[in-house]
């Protein structure tokens, strides 16, 4: 009988029904959500006489400024997360896979893009036919391939869906505010570069790699790289065979150390060094220096030593006396030392691993910390560790959180290695010495790494964590 309720086909349907207005609230709810952190994230920009985001070819290459308030920064990234969640939700579980093409195609299509020099044959204002950039196209590759104007159509069409070129009138091409971007910025051009040649054909060799060797190899030359680039060499090792991949390389990670995610600034302000008034620094694995100038800058009482694999120390030390001030240069002392051999300098008040540890595999990070434990056993020393922080899954924006998740793939994939959760560093440093404790985890706002502060006691127990800000802009 209609209206009845008491039968089991009438309770699943009202549960169904329940479930209807559950997730209609849910898509409602996050449309109102970007619409209240749009106006935010607009208001902020009128206010500040800042442009709006457009896909224009002189729309601004970021959305905020670097230095725009935590709440306007946080209301980008929930905008961010919303709308992907709104995308999701809106396309249902259904359309999941064809969704799932266009990611690979536009990678597909940047690396082709790239390839044929379209970036820089797209003319920087106005615009150019299909015909004539074909034929630019050809003439570039000095005639030795002939590029079709059907596919070079079909091919910048595609990538136009993902905000790359526009075709602001019938059978003309121009830029777009994003391959305006990729044009005149060469780090950002070495970097698609980079993921679309490299990065891309790595993670797809992810399966084949675990096959062909056994998912639980930490071996640095039995990676998804390896399988990649047909290579017995480690990354890096095979990345110098060819000058011109280790300058894209190089062009790749000056994308990266610049971006605000990894600003130098979180670790200067991030700390109190004030406090440790004449102290010593040492910097282990601290390439040619940059951290230790930085921190050099801002604490004039402090003193540092730079370790490094020799040849990175010589070359820190000769940039130095070239380029630094005598009041900096007179308190940096640059070192070769292998951190895999035990500390040679003792007494110092903190020794620092700033992104050296995500690196390697376990078995290697222990030893590197079972290096430091000596120098620590005076009891008032401590040990720095800046790097990632998993979070637990849904703790911080999936905007956010994919970002973070890509990047523990990529240890994996390139360096048989892994970034690690709250869990997995407390039993990476028990495993290097018990009395090694976790005293402090903070993450300044915007940074993509947290500062780990280690004491080694072998009485307290306690650990402190401060507040933890999810943002990896950059
Ligand atoms: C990702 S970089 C981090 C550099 C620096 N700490 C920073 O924050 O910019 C890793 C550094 O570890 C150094 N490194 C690699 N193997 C090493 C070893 N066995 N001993 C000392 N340094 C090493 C590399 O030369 C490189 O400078």
């Amino acid at each position: 009988m209609p209206g009845k309720l008491n039968n089991s086909n009438d309770t699943e349907n009202v549960a169904t029904h329940r479930s209807a207005a559950a997730s209609s609230f849910l898509l409602e709810e996050l449309a109102w959500k970007c619409t209240k952190n749009a106006i935010a994230v607009s208001q902020y920009l009128s206010a500040h006489e800042l442009p709006q985001p457009s896909h224009e070819p002189d729309g601004p290459s970021s959305t905020l400024p670097k230095d725009a308030p935590p709440n306007v920064q946080r209301a980008r990234q929930s905008l961010m997360d919303s709308a992907l969640q709104l995308f999701q939700l809106a396309a249902g579980p259904s359309e999941f896979i064809t969704n799932l093409a266009p990611g690979f195609q536009y990678v597909a299509c940047l690396a082709w893009l790239l390839r044929f020099d379209i970036f820089h044959l797209v003319p920087a204002s106005g615009t150019i036919s299909y015909k004539d950039l074909a034929m630019a196209a050809s003439k570039r590759a000095n005639g030795a391939v002939d590029i079709p104007e059907t596919r070079l159509k079909s091919i910048v069409r595609m990538a136009m869906t993902s905000a790359l070129f526009r075709e602001p009138e019938p059978n003309r091409v121009g830029h777009s505010a994003t391959s305006a971007l990729v044009a005149r910025d060469a780090d950002v051009h070495s970097w698609a570069s980079y993921l679309s040649t490299r990065s891309a054909p790595t993670a797809l060799s992810m399966t084949a790699a675990h096959d062909q060797f056994t998912p639980a190899s930490v071996a640095k030359n039995e990676t998804a790289y390896n399988v990649a680039f047909s290579t017995e060499l480690p990354f890096f090792d095979h990345l110098s065979l060819d000058p011109a991949n280790t300058a894209e390389f190089a062009g790749y990670m000056r994308n990266v150390t610049t971006s605000v995610g990894v600003d130098l600034k979180h670790l200067v302000n991030g700390y109190p060094w004030a406090e440790l008034r004449s102290g010593l620094v040492v910097d282990v694995g601290g390439s040619t220096g940059n951290a230790a100038i930085a921190l050099a800058r801002s604490f004039p009482d402090l003193n540092f030593i730079v370790q490094d694999l020799p040849d990175n120390a010589n070359a820190g030390r000769q940039a130095a006396e070239t380029t630094l001030p005598n009041n900096i240069l007179s308190r940096i002392t640059f070192q070769g030392h292998d951190f895999t051999q035990p500390q040679p300098v003792a007494g110092a008040d903190v020794y620092l691993l700033r992104m050296i540890l995500h690196d390697w595999p376990d078995h290697v990070a222990i030893t590197i910390l079972k290096n430091l434990v000596p120098v620590l056993e005076k009891g008032t020393a401590k040990l720095l560790i800046m790097d990632t922080v998993l979070p637990a899954p849904g703790q911080v924006p999936n905007s956010v959180e994919r970002i973070v998740r890509v990047r523990d793939l990529t240890m994996m994939q390139v360096f048989n290695s892994h970034e690690r959760d709250l869990e997995q560093w407390r039993a990476l440093l028990a495993a290097a010495d018990e009395g090694l404790r976790l005293r402090q985890v903070t993450k300044p706002f915007g940074s993509a790494m947290s500062l780990l502060e280690v004491e080694l006691d072998r009485d307290v127990q306690q650990d402190e964590e401060k507040e933890e800000n999810w943002d990896i802009s950059g």
